[in-house]
């Protein structure tokens, strides 16, 4: 925009009855003519906020977020045309070029697949919707198809039996980091598994206490701004990971957790209310919850597994590790677990690559306080105790019968597990470049 021709300067300012409209570098400014006191008043509003804009005869309406106490609302203004209203080509491009401004390379008018889960997190995940993301939504002109989840694994079905979910531009899951599990292990169930974990887009609107996928991708734990992400977030390929336990296959897009860590998430679902202290409470309080029903069977739609599965000999050339005292086992291939949590610091999404830490149950009271103490931040990885890897594949065989071990933080059953990951064999919405670091902070 910084070098434009005086035609396109023209073009960029939009006269009417009692404001001049002008698109700038950053955004829309709106100055807006007080004849009462004869001085003009202007705001702008950044082109990521602009939601739509259409035009009738007489009227232009502009959508947008405004922000207010670091929430995002939906907000308009309606502005009297001057003259010819609709059939002006004029006001066409210029509502054309509002529009390619606001949105970039992100598809606008998404038609989006919303799953609810009426039971995550705090157990307000279905307010927060209505609240904040819906209005989003409607303004920036979506088609909605909503669901609420009934049972664990409906999402699974629903996805399962969807024919339409080529056209979704996105899945949106209102959930904790159960909820997108769930929904791709569906997918893992259809005969086009590969081609619809690659094109079709699953974010997560923040409504668990983990909500790792959205603080990942959109780098916030605020709803309103995850829907805005949604709405103007591109298209970013991600690594999935088999999981082979016994004869069953698990598509994981987070983590693997075995030991300590692993029983201090799975031991304290039932403590949802807390939001993300649970996992903090966990290390005190152990409790028993049942797991989640994820099938694991029939996936013919999956990419061949290059290793093997967990049945078959390891490959000679695979480096073999014994850790008799095994305390902390934990793989990922984000950053972040849950918004405190760096624990990957180095890892990312699409590298082909899941990062592994090893901690052995040796390390004593104080260094493993210490070790929390630093993981927010991610510079636990300085700690002579923790091992870290880099690996494209791993095999992990308890020498205990009993222990905990969950996928993406839901229960599995303790026994040997093999992990491949399959490069991009997933899609999510990222924010766009930029945008990340202006909201940092959130
Ligand atoms: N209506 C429902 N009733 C019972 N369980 C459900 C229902 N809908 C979904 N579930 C199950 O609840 C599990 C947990 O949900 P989800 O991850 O969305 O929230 P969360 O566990 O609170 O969040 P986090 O994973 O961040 O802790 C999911 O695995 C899903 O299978």
């Amino acid at each position: 925009m910084k070098y434009m021709t005086e035609e396109a300067i023209c073009q960029t300012t939009l006269h009417v009855e009692s404001a001049t409209l002008e698109l700038g570098e950053n955004g829309l400014t709106i100055r807006q003519r007080q004849k009462q006191f004869a001085r003009q008043k202007s705001i702008e509003v950044r082109y990521f906020h602009v939601l739509w804009a259409q035009a009738t005869t007489e009227q232009l309406t502009i959508h947008y977020a405004a922000e207010r106490h670091k929430t995002l609302n939906a907000a308009k203004r309606v502005f009297q045309l001057l003259d010819q209203g609709t059939s002006s080509p004029r006001l066409q491009a210029w509502i054309q070029l509002l529009l390619d401004c606001a949105y970039g390379e992100a598809k606008a008018r998404k038609h989006l697949k919303i799953y609810l889960n009426p039971f995550s997190g705090k157990g307000s995940a279905i307010k927060l919707y209505h609240r904040y993301a819906e209005p989003l939504f409607e303004a920036a002109q979506c088609r909605i198809d909503l669901h609420e989840t009934r049972y664990s694994g409906h999402a699974s079905r629903l996805v399962r039996e969807d024919h339409e979910i080529d056209s979704w531009d996105a899945i949106v899951c209102c959930s904790g980091d159960g909820l997108p599990y769930e929904i791709i292990n569906g997918i893992a169930q259809r005969d086009d598994a590969g081609h619809i974990l690659r094109n079709v887009p699953i974010v997560q609107l923040p409504g668990g206490s983990g909500n790792a996928m959205c603080v990942n991708m959109f780098k916030t734990t605020s709803f309103s701004h995850a829907a805005l992400y949604t709405l103007k977030g591109i298209r970013q390929p991600i690594d999935l990971m088999s999981v082979t336990q016994g004869d069953k296959r698990y598509i994981s897009f987070l983590s693997q957790n075995v030991g300590l860590l692993a029983e201090c998430d799975l031991d304290t679902e039932s403590m949802r209310f807390l939001g993300g202290k649970r996992f903090a409470v966990g290390f005190l309080q152990r409790l028993f919850n049942p797991p989640v029903q994820i099938n694991g069977e029939n996936l013919h739609g999956l990419p061949d597994l290059r290793f093997g599965s967990v049945n078959d000999s390891l490959p000679d050339s695979w480096k073999r590790e014994h850790h008799p005292t095994l305390g902390v086992f934990f793989a990922g291939q984000f950053p972040f677990v849950d918004a405190k949590s760096k624990v990957f610091p180095d890892a990312r999404p699409d590298d082909g690559l899941v990062d592994i830490i090893i901690v052995d149950s040796g390390i004593g009271t104080w260094r493993l306080l210490q070790l929390f103490k630093r993981v927010p931040e991610g510079n636990h990885l300085a700690m002579h105790e923790v091992h870290h890897r880099k690996v494209s594949a791993y095999r992990v065989v308890p020498v205990r019968t009993h222990g905990a071990f969950s996928i993406d933080g839901e229960r599995s059953s303790f026994q040997p597990f093999q992990v491949e990951v399959h490069p991009q064999l997933g899609m999510t919405l990222a924010t766009p470049a930029g945008v990340e670091e202006r909201y940092r902070s959130r």
